[in-house]
């Protein structure tokens, strides 16, 4: 399909949606919730703070590559990496040294929703789905305030053995304090001069810094945990995220493997007194290899259908898994990163036993999904498209308060480059014999092992905020998926 084509498809995609969406019982949403302090760094910012520390150092610091941040060096070290190569990563902090480092030397521009759970949970509750219930294991009053204020997005408490749901509001414990993580946003073609280097930032993105203050404990309490079938019986699908912040061990002698089995506990009890409930994990960046590969083998195997992660988390998903070659042709970016990629989504979905698999990439999504999945190949097309429209909706408006809101990203660009990109993948699949190019153009392929949608997305020139996007491709797509399960069939 040429992008006119496409266009059209997409606008199909949007109407088709909308009409569905509202079969959808509702959607669980846990467990990561927190306040992003957001920076813009505009010329000469980074030079300002490498003034205050030895450049030397930092330059040693790069190079030994710090996967959690004690220091200012740490945390300039680990900005230079991301600005140097346009990509997104996550690093965690276990301390307060550097939020008040950074707000003595940085002030934030505006502070937001932060958090996979909490701002999918916003997005769903403003795309007026029936019903959201969020759990936050450490909702303060401060972060409650963050959610939308809607009657479909709810919070359970219970009071006196029986479970209620209200107003995050009103659910909050006022003795939790609210985690603040301190978002870097960078723009393309942003120029930084360090010691004898130059650095042009090649695309717009963001570096995270994760707090993990001691008190952050991916769980429940017993006796929401005890509620979860009740909550899970009301719903049609899940979606889990937080799970990063997992420690291998704790103060208290607990371990990695309690969290872990918690985890898959919960997800046991939503599916109690609803089998068919389906579960989606957001993955991110997690820099510890023993958790990632905890997380992968232990609580997305065999008990989730759903995946969503960008590139960069594909390859980090593949290192840990044993495909280290595969994972090294996804990030190094070569001729073939896009043919590594799809090769990398298809040994995820099949190793780890799931129904999709949902890569999102600035200018196209690679979506891959097994034989069982229950929707058919349209369908998963409309959710893939829809979640693109979606997205370039949040980057151009820096927000999505209505259904009405993801329209406006049907008038963003489809990516050229995006195109390219794909031309590439169909060149080598067709030269495969894995699918003729017609089916390609359609951007739908039926293998015998399983199904792959490929699409161009939209993408916004000069975003509002990067952070979230994925969070918004993810959940619209999913909440996508779960219109078309419950939606009567439209042959
Ligand atoms: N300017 C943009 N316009 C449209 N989509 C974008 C833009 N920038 C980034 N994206 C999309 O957002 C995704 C970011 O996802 P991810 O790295 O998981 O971030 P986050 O976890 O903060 O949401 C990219 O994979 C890309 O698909
Ligand atoms: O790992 P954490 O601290 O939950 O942080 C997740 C981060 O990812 C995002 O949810 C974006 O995906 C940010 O809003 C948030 O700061
Ligand atoms: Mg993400």
């Amino acid at each position: 399909m040429d992008i006119s084509e496409w266009d059209k498809r997409y606008i199909e995609s949007y109407e088709s949606i909308a009409r569905n969406i509202h079969c959808v019982n509702g959607i669980f949403v846990a467990y990561n919730s927190n306040v992003d302090a957001i920076k813009h760094i505009g010329p000469g910012d980074v030079e300002n703070l490498l003034r205050k520390v030895d450049v030397d150092t930092v330059q040693q610091r790069i190079f030994s590559y710090p996967r959690q941040i004690d220091s200012p060096v740490d945390f300039l070290a680990r900005l230079l990496i991301a600005m140097k190569d346009g990509k997104a990563a996550e690093i965690p902090t276990y301390s307060t040294d550097i939020h008040e480092w950074l707000t003595d030397n940085l002030v934030f521009d505006e502070a937001r929703m932060g958090g996979q759970a909490g701002i999918i949970s916003n997005l769903l509750a403003n795309m007026d789905l029936n019903k959201v219930i969020a759990y936050i294991p450490w909702l303060s009053p401060e972060q409650a305030d963050y959610f939308v204020s809607s009657p479909n997005l709810l919070h359970p408490f219970v009071r006196e053995g029986r479970m209620e749901l209200l107003p995050p509001a009103e659910a909050c414990n006022p003795d939790y304090k609210a985690k603040v993580n301190w978002i870097i946003e960078f723009n393309k073609g942003l120029s930084v001069k360090y010691a004898e280097d130059r650095i042009i930032v090649p695309r717009d993105n963001r570096l995270i810094i994760s707090s993990r203050p001691p008190w952050i404990r991916i769980d429940m309490s017993d006796e929401v945990y005890e509620h979860l079938p009740e909550m899970g019986k009301t719903v049609d699908g899940a979606i889990l995220s937080g799970y990063q912040m997992i420690k291998e061990e704790y103060e208290d002698g607990m371990t990695y493997r309690d969290y872990v089995e918690r985890a898959v506990g919960a997800i046991g009890q939503l599916k109690k007194a609803n089998p068919d409930i389906c579960i989606h994990v957001e993955f991110t960046s997690i820099q510890n290899k023993i958790i990632r590969s905890a997380i992968l083998n232990d609580i997305v195997r065999n008990h989730v259908h759903s995946l969503g992660l960008d590139t960069v988390e594909v390859a980090n998903a593949l290192n840990v898994l044993g495909y280290e070659e595969l994972a090294y042709s996804v990030i190094k970016r070569g001729e073939d990163a896009i043919v590594a990629l799809y090769e990398g989504a298809v040994r995820l979905l099949h190793e780890l036993r799931l129904q999709r698999i949902h890569v999102h990439s600035l200018g196209f999504y690679i979506c891959v999904v097994s034989k069982d999945c229950p929707i058919d190949i349209e369908q998963h097309l409309d959710s893939l498209l829809f979640a693109s429209t979606a997205a370039a909706a949040r980057a151009l408006q820096g927000g999505i308060d209505s259904f009405e809101d993801i329209k406006a990203g049907l008038d963003v660009p489809i990516s050229t480059q995006g195109m390219d990109q794909i031309d590439k993948l169909g060149a080598y699949l067709v030269r495969q014999g894995k699918c003729n190019l017609d089916d390609f153009e359609r951007g739908c392929i039926c293998t015998r092992n399983h199904d792959v949608l490929i699409i161009p997305a939209r993408v916004v020139d000069h975003p509002v905020d990067t952070v979230g996007i994925g969070d918004t491709i993810s959940a619209s797509a999913f909440a996508a998926v779960l219109a078309g399960m419950c939606s009567p069939r439209e042959d």
